[in-house]
């Protein structure tokens, strides 16, 4: 099959439940792992209607009134939770034109005083008064535990992929439960001749992204392996899935994860609106000492198809400290001011000369 890419591959998840089609859906998949690191995902066992509610509340979080959004903001929290303003994050230190709101799989933190800080990220999120947008926290907390157990259901074809046992990444979990993370983001259109970096070209961390496009503008884009970016526009009923550095660093580089942004929509048009979930791994595992024995034919792909090109930075702190670790600081780099206010430690590690201002909006 092609070792580089002009379009992301669509993958049938139904084919992957009936015996006869499952081999076909699983050639798809390790395709799209070892070549692309992006495809999207259809009849999948979500319901249309849940992710039509879902979209219906985006715009409405986004008009809550100023006061309920200011008490949601993410300085409040130790875990990263709550509401970005827009212009309020970096991505490797370029400000993003969007504006977002971060929730997750419903945990309380364990850490403990004298426990690693980085156990702090996990934690309960910060939800909208109920009266304010009745319905929303039971429709997003159930929409999240959707979507982590559907991306523990394509971890499992992940691994058969890849001609290991299904539950090969089961041990990079907790037991008593993982944290997973997902945000809405809102890109408006730029005012003017301003920047139109949506999110600016990045790796996610984790194992796997699922991205419900809530909206039908384009703007996501995904580098090829000739370093040209490919439209990935919303297509109806999918989720895009890619790979995350994590998962990347565990099958050896055969996984690949690929570099992508988001450009903000046209001039003069309505926002653009996503939803992505990240499916993350147990905080106390160093990634990089845990890395899988790939079967020899499986290891073959990666060598006929040779380096992979990124301009973009590689992860390879997971070579040495916890993956909570890593998460903390890729948290840390893109929202200072929450840094400073609840790692003041790591804050002056990466920002020695302060919190940066120029033209950020807090
Ligand atoms: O909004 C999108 O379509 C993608 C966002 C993204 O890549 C991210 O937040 O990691
Ligand atoms: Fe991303």
């Amino acid at each position: 099959m092609a070792t580089n890419f002009s379009s992301i591959p669509i993958l049938d998840f139904s084919l992957s439940s009936n015996p006869e089609t499952k081999p076909l859906f699983l050639a798809e998949l390790r395709n799209a792992l070892t070549n692309v690191g992006f495809y999207y995902l259809k009849n999948h066992p979500i319901p249309q209607a849940e992710i039509d509610a879902i979209i219906a509340y985006v715009p409405r979080f986004f008009d809550l009134p100023d006061a309920e959004k200011e008490r949601l903001r993410m300085v409040h929290s130790p875990h990263f939770f709550g509401y970005s303003r827009f212009g309020a994050e970096l991505t490797k230190g370029k400000v993003d034109q969007r504006e977002q709101y971060d929730f997750g799989t419903s945990l309380q933190s364990k850490w403990q005083p004298g426990d690693p800080e980085y156990l702090k990220l996990w934690g309960p999120s910060q939800w909208p008064e109920e009266h304010l947008l009745p319905g929303f926290r039971a429709a997003f907390a159930s929409y999240i535990d959707g979507l982590q157990k559907l991306s523990y259901r394509l971890l499992s074809l992940v691994a058969e992929a890849l001609e290991l046992p299904p539950d090969a990444f089961a041990h990079f979990f907790e037991q008593d439960g993982n944290e997973d993370r997902a945000k809405i983001v809102k890109y408006p259109a730029p005012a003017d001749d301003s920047s139109d970096q949506g999110v600016g070209p990045h790796f996610d961390g984790g194992f796997l992204t699922l991205l419900l496009q809530a909206s039908p503008h384009r703007g996501l884009q995904v580098q090829n392996r000739s370093g040209q970016w490919i439209d990935a526009p919303p297509t109806p009923g999918t989720f895009v899935v890619n790979i995350g550095k994590a998962l990347e660093t565990v099958t050896q580089g055969v996984a690949i994860a690929t570099s992508h942004r988001v450009l903000s929509p046209e001039k003069g048009s309505t926002p653009r609106y996503s939803i992505p979930f990240f499916q993350m791994v147990s905080q106390g595992t160093v990634i990089g000492r845990q890395v899988l024995d790939m079967p020899p034919g499986i290891l073959k792909i990666k060598e006929a198809r040779g380096q992979v090109i990124a301009d973009s930075i590689n992860y390879s702190e997971y070579n040495e400290l916890p993956s909570g670790l890593v998460a903390l600081i890729g948290r840390v780099k893109s929202h200072p001011d929450v840094a400073e206010r609840h790692y003041p430690e790591l804050f002056n590690k990466f920002f020695p000369d302060g919190l940066p201002t120029h033209g950020l909006a807090y």
